[in-house]
């Protein structure tokens, strides 16, 4: 290990345009570091900033954000990149997961075709038929059960938790280092929620990806382990292992996050 972060986010501030109003400063001077295979959940409350500071991590913001600081990705800004230089990073070297599969699946497409083209645009696979072949053991590692025909099926096809699991296969089908997931679990019920987290962890412990993910599910995050940075009106108010912060929150606003709320969600 170099001791390099697999993502350091260094005084980052995004402005949303408003339409004829100010901007709004939705995230506002965060910075956090995330070691490799490590894990830190973004939490807060709706509104905080957490999915627009997810986004500008992906280089996500859209023309109508000013984005200001750094975004390092095992120390190369991203940030200061164009379109150009982050087509090989994005998919190859970061995975993305929405809250909605839809997000990431075309449904028009057959599940194994979209992981092939994946690996074939990043060169992963030698070939079309290489590319088919790898895509069941890819589908298998997802914890997908019949990895074939899911391969076959259209998103629609597979139940909820398959389908976030089939977009879980694609955002890390080229062997990621960093793993961004927006509330993956929000859609999802208590078993499959507890599957697709525990799935997280395997894919850490296996491929050693590092994983940020955004939630306001205090659960989630007690599952995941890892740090927690606790997010509001754009700031990381507290920050720590998961255990402490959440035993023993010190920021008011983490003691009314965790007071608030029940420990499980049901
Ligand atoms: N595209 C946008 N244009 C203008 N304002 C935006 C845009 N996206 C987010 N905002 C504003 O930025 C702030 C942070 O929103 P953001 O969605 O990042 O928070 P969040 O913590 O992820 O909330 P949620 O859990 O509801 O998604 C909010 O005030 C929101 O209204």
């Amino acid at each position: 290990m170099t001791g390099v972060p697999a993502l350091a986010v260094r005084d980052l501030t995004v402005d949303h345009a408003g339409r004829g109003n100010p901007p709004t400063r939705a995230v506002d001077g965060v910075s956090l570091t995330l070691e490799p295979g490590g894990a830190l959940v973004l939490l807060g409350e709706s509104g905080s900033g957490k999915t627009t500071l997810a986004r500008a991590v992906l280089r996500l913001s859209g023309r109508a954000a000013r984005v200001t600081g750094r975004v390092e990705l095992a120390g190369q800004d991203l940030l200061a990149l164009d379109e150009r230089a982050l087509r090989p990073i994005r998919g190859r070297r970061v995975g993305y997961v929405p809250q909605d599969p839809a997000g990431s699946l075309d449904p028009l497409r057959r599940i194994g075709a979209q992981i092939a083209e994946v690996l074939l645009s990043h060169r992963v696979a030698d070939g079309r038929a290489a590319a088919r072949t790898a895509v069941p053991g890819l589908l298998e590692r997802a914890g997908i059960s019949e990895p074939g025909r899911a391969a076959r099926s259209y998103p629609h096809e597979l139940s909820g938790g398959q389908r976030q699991r089939a977009a879980i296969a694609l955002a890390v089908c080229c062997g990621p280092e960093l793993l961004v997931a927006d509330e993956p679990t929000t859609a999802l019920d208590a078993l499959v929620r507890a599957q697709v987290l525990d799935l997280f962890a395997a894919l850490r412990a296996d491929l050693g990806v590092a994983l940020l993910l955004v939630t306001d599910d205090l659960w989630a995050a007690r599952r995941t382990g890892g740090a927690v940075a606790v997010m509001s009106g754009g700031r990381i108010v507290e920050t720590g292992p998961v255990d402490t912060v959440l035993s023993r929150p010190e920021h008011p606003l983490t003691v009314g996050l965790v007071t608030a709320r029940p420990s499980e969600r049901r």
